[in-house]
Order: C-alpha cells, then structure tokens, then sequence
C-alpha cells in the first residue's frame, strides 16, 4: 500500500501535509503524539474521509478489516457472537482466538465486560474477518501487560503476509512487533 502526497485540513487546521510512504506486507506503525493525525490517517485509509489532496494506492478491491479508537461492538451480545457476525459459520476459529487473547466463551454479553476485554473483543473480530489488509487504531489500549502480550503474539501470527498499519504512540509496540515505523512530522 502506498499512501501519496497526502493533504488534509479540518478548517484552518492542518492535520497532513504532504504525506507519502510505502507500507509493504507486514506491519507498519504509525507513531504520532495526541492529536498528530493517526486517525485521521486511517480514516482516509479505510475510505471514511476524504484527503484534501493526494491518494492511497494499493488496496483497490482489498478486504480491509479494522479495530477503531472506539470498540463498536454489540454490547449486548456475548463474544462469540460479536466475531461471528463478521464471519458466519466460523464458530470454531472464534473460540480459538477469544482463547488466544484469554476471553470468555461463555454467553455474557460484552456490555458486562471491562474495557481492557473490550478491546480484546474488537481486535479478535477485526483478526477473525476475512481480510487482506489491518488498520488498528490504538488496538492495545487499556489492556495490562498480560493481555497486551496475548495481543501482540496473535496480531504477529494471524496479520503475517498482510499489510498491518497500526496507530500508536507507545515506541515499544514497533520493537515488539519488529514493526516499520512511519513518524507523522509535527505540523
Ligand atoms: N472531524 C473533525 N473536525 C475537526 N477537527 C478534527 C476532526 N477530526 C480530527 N480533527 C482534528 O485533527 C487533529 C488530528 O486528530 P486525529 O484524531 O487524527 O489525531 P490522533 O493522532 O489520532 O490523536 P489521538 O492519539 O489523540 O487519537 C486534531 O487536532 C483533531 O482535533
């Protein structure tokens, strides 16, 4: 995927300017501090939000699958059914991953879950759709060192031979994932 000369404003605010850079298969984080443009980013990306100018090129016809800043799941569904609903049928590779990242299969729904299980719900679904191509927005937080590692072993096993972009402001991530890292510059 490549992202190429990428501008986007919000009134007067300057959010990207001039952005270009190559994410291959494998994972490329994007590190920014707060407010620095991530989301924004993956929301072009994800083809939510329209760049002033410039364009992502690469991933016409890819299946993208994504974790957002919030979790968007079916709170009154339990986990299961909350990564059934991307994929029907898988019920099997379901509780394997909720597994995987230490999650319950039991019929509770996910509005009775803390938010560090949350996020772990919304990973596992964005994991178990069928894709080409992860955009994750700050998948990790909230979650203790435990939790976080499960993440980022099943993130490092299922996103291979995919183009994973991955916000965030935590260095450590990139090292852990032996992650590309592409620095959004102050603007
Ligand atoms: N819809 C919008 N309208 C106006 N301004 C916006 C909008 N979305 C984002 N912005 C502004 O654009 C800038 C970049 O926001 P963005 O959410 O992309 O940053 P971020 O790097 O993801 O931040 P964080 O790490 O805090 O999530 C911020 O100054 C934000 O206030």
């Amino acid at each position: 995927m490549d992202v190429v000369h990428l501008w986007k404003a919000y009134g007067d605010k300057l959010v990207l300017r001039d952005l270009s850079f190559s994410a291959p298969p494998g994972v490329t984080c994007i590190e920014a501090p707060s407010g620095g443009g991530k989301t924004t980013l993956l929301r072009i990306i994800l083809g939510l939000e329209k760049a002033d100018r410039g364009r992502v090129e690469g991933l016409e016809g890819a299946r993208l699958a994504a974790v957002f800043q919030e979790d968007r799941l079916l709170l009154h569904a339990a986990a299961i059914e909350n990564l059934t609903f991307v994929r029907a049928g898988a019920e099997e590779a379901a509780a394997e991953l909720l597994e995987e990242l230490g999650l319950p299969l039991s019929g509770q729904p996910v509005a009775e879950f803390s938010g560090g299980m949350r996020r772990r719900v919304a990973l596992a679904r964005a994991l178990l759709a069928p894709s080409d191509a992860l955009v994750l927005d700050e998948p990790f937080t909230g979650l203790d060192t435990q939790s976080r590692a499960a993440c980022l072993a099943c993130l490092r096993r299922r996103g291979e031979g995919k183009v994973v972009l991955l916000a965030s402001h935590n260095p450590q991530d990139a090292r852990e994932l032996d992650a590309r890292v592409v620095r959004l510059p102050a603007i």
